[in-house]
């Protein structure tokens, strides 16, 4: 059987993708919000979206098929017969204020057909949107003055699809999201997984869900080769999440075999692995100097299965040696972003130089903004797809994060 989710690896030729045109979403961020919704910065949002259709046409123009997200949605959705359930479990888990207004809500939100009213969801509401005036509430009357602008904040991560979940071997881990700004999104894959006719009752392994209690972000997922994948404990990932899947995988009798749990600092520049450490080869990864200590080390934990279902956990910090064991080859490149240089290193990271989006073994689309770090993969024999990314960086996330792989040729 031919299985909708096939994901064996970073670097297999990238058949299938899922990615989110940025839309409405991203023009009601205000400063005020930024910090809170995660973005450093305002998008113009017309180039953003020039630069994401530049960025989808790029991954076209190489044979991949584009999947859009919300669209995946409202088709799941509407195949599942689901629309009432789904807008309440919706509005459930986004903080409405008042039953008056989640009952307003509601009923602004069904009047609309499934993909209106997931992009209204994706784009937020804002009070001026509904007739609600000032006297349903006491909180309403006092706060009539200084209202907070939405009665459902917008969604405007969305188009970093790497996130809310990750495809692994034939499954998928749909994440319980760190941050309340992103935490609705994978209740979107949650539907697609559950109705879309594409998924739906097709084997797809669930290989964690949305509702257990710790913490994991696909940014922080990667999967190595049919047998290992690696995972960040990071300010997003959680050494419990991590434990749970590695037990997950190894329960259900998954091809994986092992999981490395790679410690990185727990800041907003460095929020997932794939923002530091990406794989563009057979032998060779980017990866930020800033997670290595002097001598070149980083703190990983390896996860094995035990005797009577316990885990064995060894540590070591001589990352580059256990990458050569685990892919069975004898060497070995680590790329530093920007050359390794200690200003064009962290500048071209935080805009995501180390964030690659392998789309072939040795073939990887990058930004072109980071051009220090491209240049040196190329002196690597990496080819590399150049996007424009003005506007996309100003959300703190690259190609891998903009995009989810669902299927992938075996290498
Ligand atoms: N995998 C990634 O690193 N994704 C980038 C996510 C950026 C987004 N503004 C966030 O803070 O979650």
């Amino acid at each position: 059987m031919e299985h909708p989710i096939h994901v064996m690896s970073e670097i297999g030729k990238l058949k299938t993708v899922m990615l989110h045109r940025p839309g409405a979403e991203v023009e009601n961020l205000t400063p005020d919000l930024m910090e809170r919704l995660l973005f450093d910065d305002i998008p113009y949002l017309p180039i953003a979206q020039e630069e994401h259709d530049y960025f989808a046409n790029t991954l076209r123009e190489n044979g991949t098929e584009v999947l859009y997200f919300e669209k995946l949605a409202a088709e799941a959705i509407d195949a599942g017969n689901v629309k009432e359930q789904f807008l309440k479990q919706m509005l459930d888990e986004s903080d409405i204020e008042s039953q008056y207004i989640y009952d307003a809500l509601y009923e602004y939100l069904i009047s609309m057909n499934t993909q209106d009213m997931i992009d209204k969801i994706i784009a937020g509401v804002r009070d001026i949107e509904l007739d609600l005036g000032n006297d349903h509430s006491l909180y309403s009357v006092v706060t009539a003055d200084d209202r907070y602008p939405f009665l459902m904040d917008p969604m405007p991560n969305t188009y970093f699809t790497r996130d809310p979940q990750a495809c692994m071997g034939n499954g998928i881990t749909i994440n319980k999201m760190t941050f309340a700004a992103r935490q609705r999104e994978s209740l979107l894959t949650e539907m697609i997984i559950k109705h879309h006719p594409r998924f739906a009752n097709k084997g797809v392994e669930v290989w964690l869900n949305r509702d257990q209690k710790w913490h994991i972000e696909g940014g922080d997922e990667l999967i190595l080769n049919d047998e290992t994948i690696a995972i960040g404990i990071s300010q997003r990932t959680t050494a419990q999440a991590i434990e749970r899947l590695a037990r997950n995988l190894f329960a259900k009798h998954s091809n994986f075999k092992r999981v490395l749990a790679v410690k990185i600092p727990n800041n907003r520049a460095m929020m997932h692995l794939d923002t530091v450490f990406t794989m563009v080869d057979r032998d060779k990864f980017t990866i930020h100097p800033g997670i290595q200590s002097n001598g070149g080390e980083v703190d990983t934990y390896i996860l094995t299965p035990g005797e009577n279902d316990t885990i064995n956990i060894e540590h070591r910090s001589d990352l580059q040696n256990i990458l050569k064991e685990v892919l069975g080859v004898s060497e070995l490149l680590l790329l530093p972003c920007g050359g390794g240089d200690a200003i064009i290193a962290p500048r071209e990271q935080w805009n995501d130089g180390s964030n690659t989006l392998a789309i072939a073994p040795g073939e990887v689309v990058t930004y072109n903004r980071n051009y220090i770090s491209n240049a040196l993969l190329r002196e690597n024999g990496i080819k590399v797809h150049e996007v424009i990314s003005s506007e996309l960086s100003r959300g703190r996330g690259g190609p891998r994060c903009m995009s989810c792989p669902i299927v992938r040729e075996d290498i």
